[in-house]
């Protein structure tokens, strides 16, 4: 397997390791531990973010945090979200990945939903020594709302700005941006995101950030301030995540806008 020496983000799509459709939190454990063995697989350094599933979106909908503030709703939701997060750490150290969770509710601060400020100095200091740090979506404090959901699809371009990343696989359970016929979108790009939007719709289960399109616009924002390129593809079949982690161009590329050459 190719290794790159830079460090890449790995998102795991909570409709890929939870039955997001269900009303509790629900491991697809069969996928979840697949996975793990593709990612044992690569021996490069990596951040992982995995969504919330399940555990997470099934509960900030009860509670209503993606409309008001509910302390216990916060609680619940963070415990739940923590649980996953505790059994995807498991399965990653199974299979000899050093994995060690980060949860964004220690270390993060939001203002109106959006990160403005986030402590890495634990993480730098993990990718350097070999650790392979978990973050995931999540309920964190807000200056101005109190506490608000944390998409995992936020977290991923924040670090990738913040430590210079520019390989980005987000693992989701379609092939990656189909257009109306159900046919693979290969290359998005902000000039030609007009083109597609129309395709680009919410989750099909309980989700309370924006499915695939918030996805798509979380990436294209992105790669509108930055020459990093992501890659949306299928990580419930089969070896896809080692492809994409052995440098593979594979799903939906988000990508900056060609400069035109003068
Ligand atoms: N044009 C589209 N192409 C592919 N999927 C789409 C499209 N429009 C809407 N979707 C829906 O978006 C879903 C993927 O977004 P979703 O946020 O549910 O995935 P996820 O990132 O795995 O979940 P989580 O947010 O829990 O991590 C798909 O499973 C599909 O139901
Ligand atoms: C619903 C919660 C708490 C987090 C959602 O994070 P995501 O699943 O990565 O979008």
């Amino acid at each position: 397997m190719k290794v790159s020496t830079e460090p890449v983000i790995l998102k795991l799509g909570g409709s890929v390791i939870t039955d997001k459709a269900a009303d509790q939190g629900i491991v697809r454990e069969a996928d979840l531990l697949r996975i793990a063995k593709e990612v044992s697989e690569y021996r490069g350094k990596m951040i992982v973010v995995h969504g919330a599933g399940s555990f997470g979106h099934t509960y900030a909908k009860k509670y209503g945090l993606d409309m008001g503030f509910d302390p216990d709703g916060v609680i619940i939701t963070h415990e739940s979200v923590k649980k996953l997060a505790s059994r995807v750490v498991d399965a990653l150290n199974e299979y000899g990945v050093r994995a060690i969770a980060v949860h964004p509710m220690g270390c993060t601060v939001c203002r109106n939903g959006r990160i403005e400020s986030m402590y890495l100095d634990n993480i730098k200091l993990m990718l350097e020594k070999g650790f392979v740090p978990v973050l995931h979506g999540d309920m964190v404090m807000d200056l101005e709302l109190g506490a608000c959901v944390l998409s995992g699809d936020q977290i991923v371009p924040y670090l990738a700005k913040k430590l210079r990343i520019t390989r980005l696989g987000l693992g989701s359970a379609e092939d990656g941006v189909l257009d109306n016929n159900g046919k693979l979108i290969l290359e998005i790009t902000p000039k030609t995101f007009e083109t597609f939007k129309h395709y680009i719709r919410g989750s099909g289960s309980t989700d309370v950030t924006g499915g695939m399109l918030g996805k798509v616009q979380e990436l294209l924002e992105l790669s509108k301030t930055s020459c990093i390129t992501s890659y949306i593809f299928n990580a419930g079949k089969g070896n896809n995540t080692y492809r994409f982690l052995n440098g593979e161009s594979i799903g939906t590329r988000i990508s900056p806008d060609k400069r035109v050459e003068v």
